[in-house]
Parts: structure tokens; sequence; C-alpha cells
């Protein structure tokens, strides 16, 4: 019997079916790659074309977008610090069922504080893969693709990722992806980079 939080006497309800059995039926380990960066870095793109490849090696993966999360389990948060924490601490959990499930979780979110990425890692022991977008603030602020960086500079959006709210690159990420001689890799060649390293650490296997 244990006290969680808010509740009181809860029990752990063990499962018939374990991970290792769930990962051997997939023959893949589950873990989450968690996609950090500024908005219009390509975090999406990578998740999407990531998701894609996984798919065609016959590896089950499933995204969580910022954007898409907000639009459902974490509708009642904004933007604010304290929002952005429970934002990144509630994805974390799920993040953690679907890896528990034997899934590849691709987790895509901007996740500016270090602290609260640094909590999912510690959620998650040896199953947490933190890619890095580290593209200049110039060339996602170029991109715009929702035109939110010109509602930000002229103060219509407040408290914007890279404008008037912090973003703390991390500081000891597995993948860290930018501009080669000033050009951006295809996304499919950054989806080829994560594919290699999940490769390489034996999570494309059970
Ligand atoms: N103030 C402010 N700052 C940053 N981003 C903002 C803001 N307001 C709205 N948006 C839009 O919300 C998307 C980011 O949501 P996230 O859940 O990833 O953000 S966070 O991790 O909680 O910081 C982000 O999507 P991406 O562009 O895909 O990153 C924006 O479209
Ligand atoms: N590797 C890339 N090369 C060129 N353009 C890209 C690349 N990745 C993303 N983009 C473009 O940049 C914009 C922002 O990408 P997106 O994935 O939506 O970023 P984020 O999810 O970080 O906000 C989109 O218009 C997208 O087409």
């Amino acid at each position: 019997m244990s006290t969680m939080g808010n509740s009181t006497n809860i029990f752990w309800q063990e499962s018939p079916v374990g991970k290792l059995e769930r990962q051997k039926l997939l023959n893949q380990k589950g873990c989450v790659v968690w996609i950090t960066g500024l908005s219009g870095s390509g975090k999406s793109t990578l998740a999407c074309s990531l998701s894609r490849e996984l798919h065609t090696r016959g590896k089950l993966s499933y995204i969580l977008d910022g954007d898409n999360v907000r639009h459902g389990l974490n509708k009642d948060l904004g933007f604010k610090a304290e929002d952005r924490t429970e934002n990144i601490r509630r994805v974390g959990e799920v993040a953690k069922l679907f890896a528990d499930a034997g899934l590849i979780c691709i987790a895509s979110l901007i996740s500016p504080y270090r602290k609260d990425r640094d909590a999912c890692r510690a959620m998650l022991p040896d199953a947490f893969i933190e890619v890095f977008m580290n593209m200049p603030l110039a060339l996602c602020e170029e991109r715009d693709p929702k035109g939110l960086y010109k509602l930000a500079r002229a103060g219509k959006i407040k408290g914007f990722t890279g404008i008037d709210d912090p973003y703390e690159p991390p500081l000891n990420c597995e993948i860290e992806l930018n501009q080669k001689d000033g050009v951006c890799p295809t996304p499919s060649a950054m989806a080829e980079e994560v594919v290699t390293y999940l490769e390489d650490k034996g999570y494309l296997q059970d």
C-alpha cells in the first residue's frame, strides 16, 4: 500500500504479460526518442520522417507531438513556465507508458527547460534518447511556417520561446542535429542518423 501525491491507500497492480514478452512479440525494445528544439527547428518533420522509416522497417512507433497533445490531454495548459513544466511532465509519463508497451515513442516538443527534460530522462533509465535540433534562431525565424515569430516580434504573442522566453540547450544529449556548412540535412538524412543510433544500441531487436 502506498501514497502518491494526493492518492492514498493505493496498490500496484501487476500485469500478467510483462514488458519483455511484449518486446519479444514486437522484436524491438521500448524507448523514448525525445526531440527538443526551437519552434520551426524541424522537430515534427523529423518525428514524421523517423516514424515512417521505422514503419518501413517493421518497427512500431508512435508520435507525441506538443501541438497535438495540446489539443486534448494538455488543452488546459498554456505557455507560462509552470504550464510548460506540467506539459512536459505529462508527456513524459505518457511516453513512459508507450515505452513500457514496447513501442518506440517519439516525443516532439520544444521542452525548453533542461530540468523538465532531465526529469523525463530520470523516469526512463536506459531508454531515453534526447535529440537536439540545434538550428539557429535565424533559420527558424526565417522558416516561420505558422507566422508565430512574426507575431512574437510584433509583441502580439508574449513569452515566445527564443524571443522573450528562454530555451536551455541540452548539455549531454545522445544526438545533436545541426547544419553542415550552412545547409540543413534533409529530413530523411536526419531520420537515418537516429535509426542508425537505435540500431547500434540494440533498440530495433528484442
Ligand atoms: N509562447 C509560445 N512559445 C512557444 N511555442 C508556442 C507559443 N505559443 C504557441 N506556440 C505553439 O505551440 C507549440 C509548442 O508546444 P510545446 O508543447 O512543444 O511547447 S513546450 O514544450 O511546452 O514549451 C509550437 O509548435 P512548434 O512550432 O511545432 O514547436 C507553437 O506552434
Ligand atoms: N530538414 C529540413 N530541411 C528543410 N526544411 C525543413 C527541414 N525540417 C523542417 N523543415 C521545414 O521547416 C519548417 C518547420 O518545421 P517543423 O517540423 O514544423 O518544426 P517544429 O516542429 O520544430 O516547429 C517547416 O516548414 C518544414 O517543412
